[in-house]
């Protein structure tokens, strides 16, 4: 059976499998330099602006060196507490929170409350939605008469982005979510539908400009000493400005929400709630929920709409993603932050999906994506938290090579349980163990325990047993996702949505790289990390799929351990001290008997291979007269081993010396880590039977060596 480290390391010539457009309108960053009065000193009463610049022009001024005011519309001077200690900061925050207090959350029964008292709105988008849906719904109906449904797939799933984008904001949103839910589409609709990013227009500059003053209640000119005349990105929910700020001169990224979006996107979820209520009432072939999937979509889009909840997310985000030096995400300016307004630092980069531009800055867009790809990894399965709109336009190259996140509007959190079950998952695949991958689904939370999975075995067994055969042509992160994705489609699954959302990250990440290298394989790239994860973490799920790994059939898989260990060495984590300690606590604790049985046998068998091992390859150089002479008249030796038998023994035994080898010469090993365990061989009663049992089992099998050759019974290889 092909490893995983053979199946990984296995070139694999894939293609590129989807393009990523950047539909936002770009505007050149001019300015034009004012000179204004300056005041001399910045005390409250004797520093105005003087009339207030005209809108549609940049302006530029020097930043003061140390501001601490700015001018209210209403000509007024505010102090504003800049953050210049964390309790500053810690105040600013809470200020901008205070801002929004009243920021909206989705309520299913205050929308129904809402629109359900106005029938002209209502009725006016639905004909609207109702026209372009039903539209699109009439050609699959075509196309099923037809017998063309599956021929026609790619067609119409692009037919469905362009439907979504023209009905605007909730259905690009909507399209978005789609775009990660294996279990709802099929493949062809889930890569048109995630390259549904940013294509919508602006509105005018003029209305986000007045929606900046009116939110945080200061006069533009008081807030930037200059501000792109026109938006430099359009995106589904707002847009976004470059400016300058006046008290510390630093570039900033303003993103200001779209008028009315709130309410566009209330009466939208009304409807597609609605409908959601007919698909469960009258569709048969859709299993999950919809209309409490819609609900929870509608909470998600809902939050992002409160800018403060975004800034905190990056704050969050930043706290435990930033400190590795190749990750870099912009802070939040929180005096210049409230539920429509978003002042973040700006990022000066270029977007990962821009690859030329990339490498013409002399960075590689592999190094980008594999930071990309360790970090996703630490946000979904160690600390839980993470980005869950990953699309290329939120990531950006800096000129330092430092990977930027933008956008964290949508946040997700996986679950404790469920980390650890994925990364079992994992380890499960990689053995082929599909009762187990297919138990793992209650784990999962992707079905409830009272259904059956046997059916589902021979179907993961069927596309598995194939993918895991790629290994030199097609195995890719993305052909398991689609091929789970079929599997999962065709029975009654419900994937929560973090699921989906994590196999998105990581699929967005496989197409960037697989741009700047058809060879490129997510899998290979972050197999290190699960190995270490597995080796090193002491949660008992983890530490029983480690054991379940290891120890298959009563055998020591040795070839696994040192796979693992091969493996986990490449992250850059890895700490061989901590290497395989959740196994040696196992060992002797109460419930570990079955473990110290199968490792007396294996300690006896590596301690065989070792001394007979040796011994027997010792022999081989000994003059072929001498060992007559010496084994009276048996050439052979004492040891009566067959040819495969022997050399089974000293693969054995050479293995165990490449583990120990490749422990040693990690940065830091110590074999004193052992010693405890030594001591407690010692001391504990159990401990020291096990020593004797080791001693006793290699004893006995020496025995049984010697007492073969006196009688020339032939050894069996298996023994
Ligand atoms: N801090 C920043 N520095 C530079 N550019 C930025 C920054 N923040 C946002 N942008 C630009 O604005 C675009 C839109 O921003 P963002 O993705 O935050 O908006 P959104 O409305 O949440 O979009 P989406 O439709 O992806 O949810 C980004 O793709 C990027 O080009």
């Amino acid at each position: 059976m092909a490893t995983i480290a053979t199946m990984l390391s296995s070139s694999l010539p894939g293609q590129p499998f989807c393009s990523f457009s950047n539909h936002a309108p770009s505007f050149s960053f001019k300015s034009i330099t004012v000179t204004r009065p300056r005041p001399r000193t910045r005390t409250r009463t004797s520093f105005t602006w003087l009339n207030p610049q005209p809108r549609g022009v940049l302006v530029e001024e020097t930043p003061p060196s140390s501001p601490s005011s700015a001018s209210s519309r209403d000509g007024s001077i505010k102090v504003l507490a800049l953050p210049e200690n964390r309790s500053d900061d810690i105040q600013a925050e809470a200020r901008a929170l205070a801002r929004a207090a009243n920021a909206s959350v989705y309520s299913p029964q205050l929308v129904a409350s809402k629109y359900g008292s106005q029938p002209i709105k209502v009725v006016g988008r639905a004909l609207q939605v109702l026209t372009a849906v039903g539209l699109f719904g009439l050609k699959l109906l075509v196309d099923q008469k037809s017998g063309v449904l599956d021929q026609n797939k790619r067609i119409r799933a692009i037919e469905l982005r362009d439907t979504f984008t023209r009905l605007g904001p909730t259905f690009v949103k909507l399209g978005q979510g789609l775009s990660t839910r294996p279990d709802i589409c099929p493949p062809e609709y889930l890569e048109e539908l995630s390259e549904l990013q940013d294509g919508l227009p602006t509105f005018p500059d003029e209305q986000a400009f007045e929606c900046i003053e009116r939110e945080l209640g200061l006069s533009i000119d008081s807030i930037f000493s200059s501000i792109s005349p026109r938006a430099v990105a359009a995106a589904s929910l707002g847009q976004v400005y470059k400016g300058q700020l006046k008290y510390s001169g630093k570039l900033v990224a303003v993103k200001v929400q779209r008028p009315d979006i709130e309410e566009a996107i209330g009466l939208d979820f009304y409807l597609i709630r609605g409908l959601g209520f007919l698909i469960n009432k009258y569709v048969n072939f859709i299993t999950s929920d919809v209309v409490a999937l819609v609900d929870e979509f509608a909470r998600r889009v809902f939050q992002e709409l409160n800018y403060v909840q975004e800034g905190q997310n990056a704050r969050r985000f930043k706290k435990l993603y930033a400190d590795k030096e190749n990750i870099f995400v912009p802070d939040v300016f929180w005096d210049y932050t409230s539920v429509k307004v978003l002042t973040m630092e700006w990022v000066d980069g270029v977007k990962l999906s821009e690859q030329e531009a990339i490498e013409r800055q002399g960075l590689k867009v592999l190094d980008l994506v594999n930071a990309g790809i360790q970090c996703s990894l630490r946000q979904l399965l160690e600390y839980g938290y993470f980005h869950a709109d990953p699309h290329p336009g939120n990531l950006l190259a800096t000129p330092e090579g430092k990977l930027a996140f933008l956008d964290f509007g949508m946040m997700s959190e996986t679950p404790e349980e469920a980390r650890y079950a994925i990364i079992g998952h994992v380890v499960h695949l990689v053995n082929r163990d599909y009762e187990a991958m297919a138990r793992d689904y209650y784990d999962l939370d992707f079905l409830s325990r009272d259904v059956d999975v046997s059916p589902i075995v021979p179907a993961l067994r069927n596309f598995f047993d194939d993918a895991l055969n790629y290994t030199v042509s097609e195995l890719n992160f993305k052909t398991l996702v689609d091929g789970l994705g079929n599997v999962l489609y065709q029975y009654p699954f419900n994937v929560p949505a973090y699921y989906a959302l994590i196999l998105r990250s990581l699929t967005v990440l496989e197409g960037l790289a697989l741009y700047a290298d058809p060879n490129f394989k997510v899998l290979a790239a972050s197999y290190p990390y699960f190995a270490k994860r597995l080796l090193t973490d002491p949660n008992p799920y983890l530490r029983d799929a480690l054991i379940e790994l290891l120890f298959k059939d009563g055998k020591f898989r040795w070839n696994r351990l040192e796979n693992l260990l091969t493996q986990g060495r490449k992250d850059r984590d890895f700490s061989a001290k901590e290497a395989l300690q959740p196994v040696l606590k196992v060992l002797l604790s109460a419930d570990g008997e079955d473990l110290r049985n199968l490792v007396i046998k294996e300690a006896a068998r590596v301690s065989e291979a070792f001394t007979l091992g040796t011994m027997s390859e010792t022999n081989r150089y000994i003059p072929h007269f001498v060992r007559t002479l010496v084994f009276n008249g048996n050439a052979n030796g004492p040891f009566m081993m067959s040819e495969t038998e022997l050399q089974n023994m000293i693969e054995l035994r050479d293995q165990v010396l490449r583990i120990w080898g490749l422990l040693q010469s990690s940065h830091d090993f110590d074999p004193a880590i052992f010693l405890p365990i030594l001591q407690v061989l010692e001391q504990q009663p159990e401990a020291r039977r096990l020593g004797g049992r080791v001693v006793s089992g290699i004893t006995q099998r020496l025995a049984a060596r010697f007492l073969q050759q006196i009688l020339r019974v032939p050894s069996t290889a298996s023994e």
